[in-house]
């Protein structure tokens, strides 16, 4: 980042966050999916969008595709710019928690350094690391877009798992075995997580 001599000053909003909490019925978080390319971070992120949405709770997903086709389309793939792709996305989704959302993103986010960076922004008592977990074969076996058979043939370089690496969560606050749960179970899981935190609130109907 590139650090310039300004002359800014913040101004305070005058809806403070209990107030909207208050008016939506429900706290504001961010779930944050990390996991390999293929893992199942996107499909478990926008069915629970769904859900939430159907239950008339406020939330939004950010997704490492379409992030980097607009705001990110300057940044590649390497360690350089995968910090700078999450650091710019950490700033977002505590915007949109600001703003009363539920943020769920799904970025790779392959170090864990890069994680903790991520959680100090957005503030750790609002930020939840869900670990989607998936073996590499898995991933591969799905290649939902074709990437890990280019990558094999060496035409995506710095590609995670192949010749990037991943960082394995070492404490997430919940893990998905994508492999071993289905679609519908992890969103159920992921449900009572919001519940037991509080940030599902009282508008959530079961
Ligand atoms: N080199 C390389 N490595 C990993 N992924 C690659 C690469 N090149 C393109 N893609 C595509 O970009 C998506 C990952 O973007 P992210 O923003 O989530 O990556 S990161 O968090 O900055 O590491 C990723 O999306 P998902 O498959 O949904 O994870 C890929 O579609
Ligand atoms: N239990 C599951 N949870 C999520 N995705 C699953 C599951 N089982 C199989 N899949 C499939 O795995 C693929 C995951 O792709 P995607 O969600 O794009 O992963 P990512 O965003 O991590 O790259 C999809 O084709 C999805 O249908």
């Amino acid at each position: 980042m590139i650090q310039r001599e300004r002359n800014l000053t913040w101004h305070a909003s005058k809806v403070d966050r209990k107030e909207r909490e208050e008016r939506n019925g429900h706290g504001s978080c961010v779930i944050w999916f990390t996991g390999l390319s293929g893992s199942g971070k996107s499909t478990l992120a926008f069915a629970l969008e769904r859900e939430l949405f159907d239950r008339g709770i406020f939330s939004y997903v950010l997704d490492g595709d379409n992030v980097r086709h607009g705001l990110n389309g300057d940044l590649g793939f390497s360690e350089a710019d995968r910090k700078e792709n999450l650091r710019r996305i950490a700033e977002m989704s505590r915007l949109f928690t600001d703003a009363g959302m539920i943020v769920l993103s799904a970025f790779i986010s392959p170090h864990a350094q890069d994680r903790e960076m991520v959680r100090n922004i957005v503030g750790p008592e609002q930020f939840a690391e869900v670990y989607v977990k998936c073996s590499l074969e898995e991933c591969e076996k799905r290649d939902p877009k074709g990437l890990y058979v280019k990558a094999r043939k060496g035409e995506i370089p710095e590609f995670t798992g192949i010749s990037a690496p991943y960082d394995i969560p070492v404490e997430p606050e919940m893990v998905i075995d994508t492999e071993h749960t289905s679609l519908q179970e992890s969103v159920d899981q992921l449900i009572q997580f919001l519940i037991q935190k509080g940030f599902a609130g009282r508008t959530y109907k079961d």
